[in-house]
């Protein structure tokens, strides 16, 4: 009966285990009625848990860097091969469809401007909806900036982290699944805890936990600001409005290297103040809060299983994790499945 446990609390930690009891139906308890037709009574609900999911972290939502990102759906300030950011984020969108479809708070169509300086055409733009680039004439009306010189209109998606890991939390305990708050050292010591599969979503603190110096932070601030009459989000090449559920969030800083998670009041006012250039309604905004937190930055996506071993990472997503995170973790549960099959082909040596 393998053991299997997550390490982050994160949107891919939570993702990742929660996908896992959802494609390995072992892993989740599942009700049966056991209906005896000869004595025509059933059995009271007979629960099967073979294999529990365990999640172990030293931080859990609302305080985690996934609380803190705007929850845009679009790849960002994530360096790996685009096709495969294409394929993890078009995963990810049809899983906030289904979310969208259930009723469940914090996710919605989002239709807006994407401004620039330069002309370029990005590929992920291919998995938008409405895409529609922008003519000369339509570009005098809406740009902002002499130096707003080209510009599309898309419908993408917002998934709100907090609300979202809150519910697949709920999910995930329904179906067995059990929580340990915990800092972890080093991953060996995970290896001594007597779990079988070790899924390690643990962002930024890979770092230091797994040794991985190619993952770096990069400092972002934002805004939550109220202003129900702004209806479409715009970002240009530094800065962006984004639409949430009752709010907007306002950006935005990426500053590679920086480690600095104080709130700095100058940066909070000048993000204010260029959003506002770019939106003038958003000058009877409410301003709410201000967040910093640090993107788990890496050249790429760390996703795969370490050779002949029992752990399988899944970090580094950069400015993406919410956009690319279903995709990631179905990608995971693929990994987590073939090391079982390994480890039961090995078991019956
Ligand atoms: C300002 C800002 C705005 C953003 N906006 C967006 C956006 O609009 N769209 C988007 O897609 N992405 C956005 N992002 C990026 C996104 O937030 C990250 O990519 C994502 O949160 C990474 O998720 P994660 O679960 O991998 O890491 P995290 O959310 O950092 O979770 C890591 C987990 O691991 C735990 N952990 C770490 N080390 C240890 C240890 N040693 N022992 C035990 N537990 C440990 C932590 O406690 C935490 O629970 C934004 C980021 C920032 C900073
Ligand atoms: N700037 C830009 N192209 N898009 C907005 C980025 C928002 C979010 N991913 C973040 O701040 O990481």
């Amino acid at each position: 009966m393998p053991k299997i446990v997550v390490l982050g609390a994160g949107i891919n930690g939570i993702s990742t285990a929660l996908a896992i009891q959802e494609s390995i139906p072992k892993c989740q308890v599942i009700k049966q009625r056991m209906n005896l037709s000869v004595c025509v009574s059933s059995y009271p609900d007979v629960q099967f848990q073979i294999f529990p999911v365990t999640v172990i972290s030293d931080r859990f939502s609302p305080n985690t860097t996934s609380d803190v990102a705007a929850g845009l759906i679009e790849p960002y300030l994530c360096d790996d091969d685009v096709d495969r950011i294409i394929k993890w984020t078009r995963t990810t969108i049809l899983r906030i469809q289904e979310y969208m479809a259930g009723g469940h708070p914090g996710a919605e169509e989002q239709s807006g401007y994407y401004l620039s300086s330069v002309k370029s055409i990005p590929k992920w733009l291919e998995v938008m909806k409405n895409v529609h680039i922008l003519s000369e004439k339509e570009m005098k009306e809406v740009a902002k900036r002499p130096e707003h010189k080209f510009g599309f209109f898309y419908t993408t998606w917002y998934l709100e982290p907090t609300a979202y890991i809150k519910w697949e939390t709920e999910q995930f305990l329904k179906n067995g699944g059990q929580f340990l708050q915990q800092k972890i050292n080093k991953i060996d010591d995970v290896s001594k805890m007597g779990y079988d599969v070790i899924v390690n979503c643990t962002g930024l603190g890979s770092r230091e936990m797994v040794g991985d110096k190619e993952v770096y932070p990069t400092r972002g601030q934002v805004l939550r600001v109220e202003c129900p009459r702004v209806k479409h989000f715009l970002i240009d090449d530094e800065y962006y409005a984004l639409l949430n559920e009752n709010t907007i969030t306002l950006g935005g800083t990426q500053d590679r290297n920086q480690w600095n998670t104080t709130i700095n009041p100058i940066l909070s006012q000048k993000i204010f103040e260029e959003n506002c250039r770019n939106i003038p309604s958003l000058r009877s905004a409410r301003i709410l809060s201000a967040h910093v937190d640090l993107r788990p930055t890496r050249g790429t996506v760390r996703l795969e299983a370490e050779p002949n071993g029992k752990v399988i990472h899944n970090y580094g997503h950069g400015g993406s994790g919410i956009t690319l995170h279903w995709g990631c973790a179905m990608e995971c549960v693929n990994l987590v499945k073939k090391m079982m099959l390994e480890e039961k082909k090995n078991s019956k040596i």
